[in-house]
C-alpha cells in the first residue's frame, strides 16, 4: 500500500493517506484534533451557518464536472491526488462504464480564508438532458452554482437550461470557462457567448483547466466570497429537507437532507411530515466524499441520515423530516418529474415477479424520477409499466436494475403516452371521461371511436456552428418540426428553437444531430403539451401472432418506413430457431412489411464425439445460459433486449 502526506486545511497539521482507501484508518483518530469531539468524529458545531457554503456545479455534458469536483476535493485534501481518485463522485458502475454521470453526489471539505475554516458542500450533478431531475433536485440545497463551460465546445444546449435552473431558484451563479489548456479552446468567444446570453460581466469569469488544476484555487475562495451562506436558523426547532435517498440492504434507506433550522443528534426522534411515522435517528454524519459519522447536524448544513426507514413510500424525495416534538410548517418540496417515455418491464419468469418488485422498489428510492404502476401483458405476465424522462434514462435504469440489484428483466418497445379524444359513448362511459391517455399500444383505441389523437409535443433547443444549418434544417423537417426561433450568439453559433413531436425526438434524434454536425450541435428539450396528429397503430406478428409488446404507435406518414425497418430489425435480433420465424408488420390488419428468419438446428454436442463429458456439459451449460437471456413468445424466443434495440438505428 502506497501513503501519501499533505497538509490537511482543518487542522494545519500533516495527515496521511493512501491510495485507494482514503485516509488510513488507524491514523484516524490524528486528524483535526483540534476540532474533534472525545469519540473522534469531527465536531460540526465549529460550523455556524455564516461559514458554510452550499454549491453545486452544473454544465452540459462532458464539460468537466466531474473532473472539477475531483480537483477541488484535492485541493482541500480531502481526496488524495493519485490516479485512483479520477472522478471520484462518479460512484455508479454504470457511470464509470459510460463516462457519463448518472446521480448528483454530494461532497463535503473544509476550505481556509481569511484565517476562518469553512464548510463547503458541493453536489456535482449529471449533465445529460434525461438526468435534469437530478440537477434541479441538487439546487433545492444549494444557495449558488459553479456554471461551467468547455472552451473548446462554447456554450451547449444544456448549458442553456441549467443556467435557467439556477437562475428561476435565484441562486448565486458564478461563470467558469473550462479546458483552457487544449490548443482549440477559444475562450475569448465562450466568453462572449456567455455575457450575450446571461448578462455576466467581464470580472465574472474565471478561466481555469480543471485536468491541470489551473485556477481551480481560486474558485474555492469565489464560493466563499459570491455564494451567500444558508438562510437558516440553529434556534428553531430541526428541520430539513430530505433531497435525496439511496438503499442500504442493511440499514435501510441513507438519505441525504439538507438542514434549514436547528440540529439533530443520534437518538432524537424525528418525524416525517409526508407519513407521520416517526423513527429513531441511528446516525448522521457527512459525505466527505464516502460516509463519516458526525456527532451532529447543526442548521445549514448538508449531509446524510440513517433512521431505519425501509421503503421507499417512508424516504420520499422532497419530504420534511422535524423532531417528534416540534412539528413544523412543511417545505414546498419537489415538482414531481414529468416523465416522457414509458416502458414496461417483467420478470425473464413470473416466479422472479417478486424479486422484481423489490428490486424495482429500492432503485426508484434512489431514482425518484421513475413512475411505477403495475401492468400486465398477455405474453409477458405481471409486470410494470414504468416512466422515464427520455431513452437513456430508461436504459441506465436497466443497466442499474442489473448491475446494482441482480434483476434481468424484459423492457418493452418504449412508447409516449398520447391522447385520445373519444367520440364512442360506450368507451366513454367505460373510461368515465372523454379524453384518455394512452401509455401502451395495447391501450390504443380504433380510429372510429375517437374525434382525434393528440401527441406531445417538446420545445427544442439547438445551439450549432452555422455551418451545419441546412442539414440541421432538414432533419427537423423531417422530424414533422416547426422553427420557432433563430438567434445568433456569437459571430458563428446559432441557437435554433423547435416545435417537434415527442414521438420523433425519443429514439434518435441527438445520435443523428450529432453524425450530421460531427458532434457539434447540441439539444436539450422541455414539454410543450400536446397537439392534434393523426396517429395509428403498427402491429408486429411473429408466426402470425400479434405481439402487443412490440407494437407501436407512429404517426400515419412515417407508418411504412417504420414498419419495415422494425421488421428488419427484429430479423436481425431473433436468432435461428429449430423453425422458421415470420416476422410481419401490419397497420390495421394490412401486412406492410414482411421478413423471415430461416430454421436452423443447433446441436450444440453435434462435433463432440465420443469421451469427455465435462466439455459436454459446458457447452449445454452454454446454450442454457443463452436461453436464459430469451422469452418465449408464442412459440418464437425472443432475446429480452430485442424490445429496445429494434427501436435503435
Ligand atoms: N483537456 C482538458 N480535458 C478536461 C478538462 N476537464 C475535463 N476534461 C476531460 O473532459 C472529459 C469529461 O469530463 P467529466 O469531468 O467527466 O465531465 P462531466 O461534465 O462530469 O460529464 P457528465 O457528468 O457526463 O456530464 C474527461 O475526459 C475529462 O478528462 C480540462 O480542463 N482540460
Amino acid at each position: 500500500m502506497m501513503w501519501k502526506r499533505f497538509l490537511c486545511p482543518l487542522c494545519q497539521r500533516i495527515r496521511i493517506i493512501t491510495h485507494n482507501v482514503g485516509y488510513l484508518a488507524p491514523f484516524a483518530s490524528r486528524r483535526h484534533a483540534s476540532s474533534k469531539s472525545s469519540d473522534g468524529q469531527i465536531d460540526m458545531s465549529q460550523f455556524p451557518v455564516e461559514n458554510i457554503r452550499n454549491f453545486s456545479i452544473i454544465a452540459h455534458v462532458d464539460h468537466g464536472k466531474s473532473t472539477l469536483a475531483d480537483r477541488l476535493l484535492e485541493l482541500t485534501g480531502t481526496i488524495s491526488q493519485e490516479a485512483s481518485n479520477k472522478q471520484v463522485l462518479d460512484k455508479l458502475q454504470v457511470e464509470r462504464e459510460r463516462g457519463i454521470t448518472v446521480k448528483a453526489q454530494t461532497a463535503s471539505m473544509f476550505h481556509q480564508y481569511q484565517g476562518k475554516t469553512y464548510l463547503l458542500n458541493l453536489i456535482d450533478t449529471p449533465g445529460h438532458v434525461d438526468f435534469n431531475y437530478e440537477v434541479s433536485r441538487s439546487l433545492a440545497a444549494c444557495q449558488g452554482v459553479l456554471l461551467l463551460v468547455d472552451a473548446n465546445q462554447g456554450v451547449q444546449a444544456q448549458t442553456v437550461a441549467n443556467f435557467y435552473l439556477a437562475f428561476e431558484s435565484e441562486l448565486a451563479i458564478i461563470p467558469v470557462i473550462n479546458k483552457i489548456d487544449l490548443k482549440q479552446a477559444d475562450v475569448e468567444s465562450t466568453e462572449e457567448q456567455m455575457r450575450r446570453l446571461f448578462d455576466f460581466k467581464e470580472e465574472d469569469f474565471f478561466k481555469i483547466s480543471a485536468k491541470l488544476g489551473l485556477n481551480c484555487r481560486e474558485i474555492l475562495d469565489a464560493v466563499i466570497q459570491r455564494i451567500p451562506p444558508p438562510k437558516s436558523d440553529p434556534n428553531q426547532p430541526w428541520k430539513a429537507l430530505l433531497f435525496d435517498s439511496t438503499y442500504n440492504h442493511y440499514r435501510g434507506a441513507v438519505t441525504s437532507v439538507a438542514v434549514v433550522d436547528g440540529r439533530v443528534r443520534q437518538g432524537d426522534r424525528i418525524s416525517s411530515a409526508h407519513t407521520q411515522k416517526t423513527y429513531e435517528v441511528q446516525e448522521v454524519g457527512i459525505m466527505s466524499p464516502d460516509h463519516q459519522a458526525t456527532q451532529e447536524l447543526h442548521a445549514g448544513q448538508v449531509g446524510y441520515l440513517i433512521a431505519g426507514m425501509k421503503s421507499i413510500q417512508e424516504a420520499r424525495i422532497g419530504d420534511t423530516l422535524h423532531l417528534s416534538n416540534s412539528p413544523v410548517e412543511p417545505l414546498p418540496g419537489f415538482k414531481p418529474a414529468k416523465p416522457m417515455v414509458f416502458g414496461g418491464i417483467f420478470p425473464m419468469d413470473q416466479s422472479e415477479y417478486r424479486d422484481l418488485k423489490v428490486a424495482v422498489d429500492r432503485l426508484t428510492l434512489n431514482d425518484s424520477s421513475v413512475t411505477v404502476a403495475k401492468d400486465s401483458s398477455p405474453a409477458l405476465g405481471l409486470g410494470f409499466r414504468l416512466g422515464f424522462l427520455g431513452l437513456l434514462h430508461m436504459e441506465v435504469f436497466n443497466q442499474r436494475l442489473e448491475q446494482e440489484y441482480n434483476a434481468t428483466a424484459i423492457v418493452t418497445t418504449p412508447s409516449v403516452p398520447c391522447k385520445a379524444r373519444l367520440s364512442s359513448d360506450k368507451l366513454i362511459k367505460q373510461y368515465k371521461t372523454e379524453e384518455i391517455t394512452i401509455f401502451s399500444p395495447a391501450e390504443f383505441p380504433e380510429r372510429r371511436d375517437v374525434t382525434e389523437y393528440l401527441e406531445p409535443m417538446v420545445l427544442g433547443t439547438i445551439i450549432t456552428p452555422d455551418v451545419h444549418l441546412n442539414r440541421i434544417f432538414s432533419l427537423c423537417e423531417a422530424k414533422r418540426g416547426e422553427q420557432v426561433d433563430f438567434t445568433y450568439i456569437d459571430t458563428s453559433r446559432v441557437l435554433l428553437k423547435y416545435k417537434l413531436p415527442l414521438n420523433e425526438i425519443v429514439v434518435d434524434f441527438y445520435d443523428q444531430l450529432k453524425s450530421i454536425t460531427s458532434g457539434y450541435a447540441s439539444f436539450d428539450y422541455e414539454d410543450h403539451s400536446y397537439e392534434p396528429a393523426e396517429l395509428v397503430k403498427l402491429d408486429v406478428l411473429l408466426n402470425g401472432q400479434a405481439i402487443s409488446e412490440l407494437s407501436t404507435i407512429v404517426h400515419k406518414d412515417k407508418a411504412y418506413p417504420v414498419g419495415k425497418a422494425l421488421a428488419s430489425k427484429l430479423k436481425n435480433v431473433i436468432p435461428r430457431q429449430l423453425y422458421e420465424v415470420i416476422i410481419q408488420a401490419a397497420l390495421g390488419g394490412r401486412v406492410i412489411a414482411r421478413e423471415t428468419v430461416k430454421a436452423y438446428k443447433k446441436n450444440v454436442l453435434a462435433k463432440c464425439y465420443g469421451g469427455d463429458i465435462s466439455r459436454k456439459m459446458k457447452l449445454l451449460k452454454r446454450q442454457a445460459e443463452g436461453k436464459k437471456r430469451m422469452k418465449k413468445i408464442g412459440n418464437v424466443d425472443v432475446p429480452k433486449d430485442a424490445f429496445i434495440s429494434v427501436l435503435k438505428r
